[in-house]
């Protein structure tokens, strides 16, 4: 595309000093990947300024370079006053608006926002449609996985990523949106067709003022949907009537809003709901029918979940029968409440309980079918909302017999001080061990396992790693649950 073309995007840009029919072969925002022909865009961060990698993108190849501020360089600069918002106008555009074309759901929330994304994808691929997922465990368009660092990629691998799924013909995008991406404008420009909310509680105070600081990212999702106006396309806002936030998230749309809950008066509700080890049962009550649906997913939590897909589905004209039979043969989600069995007589649940809420939602659930003692094994990640920590290590204690309180990921922290953060949470009289080798808690867990305890491994789910500093290293609790378990002779 020709620069001039690119920059027609920018409101008022009005600069000819350049030579404007430069052709631009991709964009960066990353120095280290700029090719010949590319245009670089200057990302101040939080770790490092982009503005300081300018010469190295131009010595890459970069043919002209967008900024906050004055550079020299033998490239046209182009000075904006927000590079972040830019480069999402600018990569939507150098490709194409590609969400334009491809219908998406965005889901968004504190806890539930994978295994609703899960829940969908199996909804629309039984409805045989072909589907690209972005979210916390991967990207997906079809079979094909590709990793991406954070849970909402940013803007330019976002769109990238869009035109990858508008070029294989993906016929619905579903995507988990994160407050990080909603504040930084990570998603300015993608045009949803529905917004789903699934609940607000405690996370991510380290980069959020407050509560209502965390939810005002939050209404973002839903007061841009609609923005990219097309009047043959209807959008739908879905909401958790039972959450306290739901309010103002109605209040942050002007599109059509489809509730749902179990408490309050909601469009989409469950009734008669029987909880078991095995499953969920309820009927699905909706505006187009009402359903029984006897799902193999576990806990009050996904119920929620379950409706949540449920409405988004029905907005988007997916059949009640088509989602009943997805919903009932969906086994789960990878790394969410997932048994690791090796013929054992106690049971282990491996969870990405990592907020206060999902420990406790997850813990009430395990409390709830327990026959014999509950051990949970949990950490808090370094670098993240410290105020979580006392929190979580409470609950902890609240629900189980024994807590042992362990690393999740460290990343830069000192995992003695993580922990240190914890135990100040702690407050009744039972056991509580602190082991800062996350396999060693593991192992000890299963070292004092009986018939019928159960043992939750919380926080790190589908990861396979443990990032300790700035290095990864393999980890996953699944697999040192079983080698503890077969060592142990089961
Ligand atoms: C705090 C945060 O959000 N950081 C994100 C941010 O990194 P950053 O701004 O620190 O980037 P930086 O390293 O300072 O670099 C600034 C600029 O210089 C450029 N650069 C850098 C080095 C170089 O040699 N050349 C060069 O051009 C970089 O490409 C970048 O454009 O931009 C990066 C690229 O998009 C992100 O990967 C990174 O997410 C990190 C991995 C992260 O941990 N983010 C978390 C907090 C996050 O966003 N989490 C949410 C999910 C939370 C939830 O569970 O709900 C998410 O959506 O993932
Ligand atoms: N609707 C829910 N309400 C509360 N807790 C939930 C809910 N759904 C799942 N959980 C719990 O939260 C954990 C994380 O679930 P999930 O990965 O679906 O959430 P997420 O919103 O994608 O998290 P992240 O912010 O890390 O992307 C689960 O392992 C489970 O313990
Ligand atoms: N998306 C979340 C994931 C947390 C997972 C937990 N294992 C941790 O590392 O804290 C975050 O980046 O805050
Ligand atoms: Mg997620």
């Amino acid at each position: 595309m020709k620069l001039k073309k690119l920059l027609s995007a920018i409101p008022f840009y009005n600069g000819n000093r350049f030579d404007e029919d430069l052709e631009i072969v991709d964009i960066e925002m990353d120095s280290r990947k700029v090719k010949p022909g590319f245009l670089f865009v200057c990302i101040s961060g939080f770790t490092v300024d982009g503005h300081q990698y300018a010469d190295e993108a131009v010595k890459n190849g970069a043919v002209a370079i967008i900024a906050e501020k004055h550079i020299e360089a033998k490239v046209p600069v182009i000075i904006v006053n927000d590079t972040s918002r830019t480069l999402a106008i600018l990569a939507n555009k150098f490709y194409d608006f590609p969400t334009s074309n491809i219908p998406l759901i965005g889901v968004t929330g504190t806890n539930g926002k994978t295994t609703v994304t899960y829940l969908l994808e199996k909804i629309f691929n039984d409805n045989k449609e072909k589907t690209g997922i972005i979210g916390t465990i991967q990207m997906k368009i079809g079979g094909d996985t590709y990793s991406t660092p954070n849970t909402t990629p940013n803007a330019l691998d976002l769109q990238r990523f869009f035109k990858k799924m508008s070029d294989e013909q993906v016929e619905q995008g579903i995507m988990e949106v994160s407050s990080h991406a909603l504040d930084l404008g990570r998603v300015y420009g993608c045009d949803y067709d529905v917004a789903i909310f699934t609940n607000l509680s405690q996370d991510h105070l380290d980069y959020h003022k407050d509560l209502d600081d965390y939810l005002r990212a939050k209404s973002l999702l839903f007061s841009q949907l609609g923005n990219n106006y097309n009047q043959d396309k209807q959008k739908f806002a879905v909401i958790n009537a039972d959450d306290t936030s739901s309010d103002l998230l109605m209040r942050s749309t002007a599109q059509h809003t489809l509730t749902y809950g179990c408490q309050k008066k909601a469009d989409i509700s469950a009734e008669n709901i029987k909880l078991d080890a095995s499953g969920t049962s309820f009927m699905l009550v909706t505006p187009i029918g009402s359903l029984h649906i006897h799902s193999k997913l576990i806990g009050m939590f996904n119920i929620y979940n379950m409706l949540a897909a449920s409405a988004a589905a029905i907005a988007r004209g997916v059949s009640l029968e088509v989602i009943k039979s997805a919903l009932e043969s969906i086994k789960g989600v990878n790394g969410r409440f997932e048994a690791v069995d090796v013929g054992q007589d106690y049971t282990v649940i491996v969870d990405y309980a990592h907020t206060p809420d999902s420990l406790e939602n997850v813990l009430q659930t395990v409390k709830e079918f327990a026959e014999n003692d509950i051990y949970v094994v949990v950490g808090c990640g370094g670098d993240r909302d410290r105020t979580k920590r006392p929190l979580m290590a409470q609950i902890a204690q609240k629900y189980t017999d024994l807590a042992i309180l362990t690393s999740d990921n460290p990343r830069t922290e000192d995992p003695m001080a993580i922990l240190e953060d914890m135990v100040e949470g702690l407050v009744e009289a039972n056991d509580y061990e602190v082991i800062a080798d996350r396999k060693e808690a593991i192992q000890k867990a299963i070292h004092y396992a009986k018939k019928d305890d159960i043992i939750l491994i919380a926080g790190k789910g589908h990861e396979t790693y443990q990032q300790i500093g700035h290095v990864k290293y393999d980890f996953d609790d699944r697999e040192i649950a079983k080698k503890a378990m077969k060592a142990k002779g089961k």
